[in-house]
């Protein structure tokens, strides 16, 4: 029999007051079994924002220098910048701090902005987490690369958006070890997908030629316009880009203007883009084919605090 939560909270307290009334002693209560097994693991700890954003930093130049020493055929100095990166913690350790950035207390994940941005195009329901109207049999496919987590906004419209993540190194059951630069390219129609995030994944590439191919790439993997499709899907296909903002606003290499030059020769129309003071958000659609022009690097702007972020297409 259950009993009522105030009875328990009242028995509780007279028999303390019993006891106390007795002089007694308060007997111990048994621990249970449960609570005396060794804890199986150990709780996470969590890094301080100082510590990940080192991590991240250490990686991203152990690996841009890696891929150098490679490029150049340095199998010595490949071999010591390798042995770095391992000592920083690896690929796990990188990751663990990329998905700490995406917790709640530090901005959330940037699928929320995507989420968004679907339902004020009404391919998504606002409120009932639905595609819109009798579209619910038009389920949107949806290529995460880069995913670190099932349980982000974009994976909680699971009836409406089937999602297939795919990561270098997988963290848990749902994301395909794989990168998407050896994806086998799509046989059919049904090998490609709706929309394509990237996700703080274009950084990551260490080659600006590698992050042209990387764009180029997407294009193959995104469904032609389909004018049968029902949902008002003037967004779609789509490329959800994000970026770190210091990528486009102080680099050497790329502007906005630059960026939206790559892209437009590829095919895509700028339809949404916002900025935070860390990250850059895009919506690309794909609405014409890639007019295969060549972009170099190209000094856009100078100073002594920038970076040299850069996309090539060859
Ligand atoms: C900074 S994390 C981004 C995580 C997440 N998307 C986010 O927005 O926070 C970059 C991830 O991209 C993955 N990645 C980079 N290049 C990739 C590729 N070619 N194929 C698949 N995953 C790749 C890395 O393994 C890494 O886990």
């Amino acid at each position: 029999m259950r009993l009522p939560l105030t009875f328990l909270r009242l028995e509780k307290h007279h028999v303390k007051l019993a006891n106390e009334g007795k002089g007694m002693a308060v007997k111990k209560r048994q621990k249970s079994l449960s609570q005396g097994r060794p804890p199986t693991s150990k709780p996470k700890e969590r890094m301080t924002s100082q510590r990940s954003r080192t991590i991240i930093r250490t990686h991203h130049r152990l690996h841009k220098e890696y891929a150098s020493a490679v490029r150049k055929g340095d199998t010595k100095l490949a071999a010591s910048i390798a042995k770095a990166i391992e000592e920083n913690g690896g690929l796990e350790v990188y990751q663990a701090a990329s998905k700490q950035g995406q917790s709640k207390d530090r901005g959330g994940d940037s699928s929320k902005v995507l989420i968004d941005w679907l339902q004020g195009a009404h391919v998504l329901d606002r409120t009932k987490r639905t595609v819109i109207e009798d579209a619910a049999k038009s389920i949107l496919r949806c290529l995460e690369v880069g995913a670190l987590s099932t349980n982000n906004e974009i994976s909680k419209y699971p009836k409406n958006i089937e999602m297939t993540r795919i990561d270098l190194n997988s963290q848990e059951m749902g994301i395909e070890k794989q990168d998407f630069m050896k994806r086998p390219l799509p046989a059919s129609e049904s090998d490609r997908f709706d929309i394509i995030s990237l996700s703080l994944v274009l950084n990551y590439v260490p080659d600006p030629a590698q992050r042209g191919a990387m764009l180029k790439r997407v294009t193959q993997f995104l469904r032609h316009n389909d004018p049968s499709q029902k949902i008002d899907a003037s967004v779609l296909p789509a490329l959800f880009l994000v970026l770190p903002l210091p990528c486009v606003e102080n680099s050497r290499y790329l502007n906005e203007r630059v960026l939206l030059r790559i892209m437009t020769n590829l095919g895509f129309s700028l339809m949404n883009e916002k900025k935070t003071p860390k990250l850059c958000y895009y919506l690309f659609t794909l609405t014409g084919a890639s007019n295969s022009t060549k972009i170099e690097k190209k000094k856009v702007r100078d100073g002594p605090a920038m970076n040299n972020f850069c996309v090539i297409v060859e």
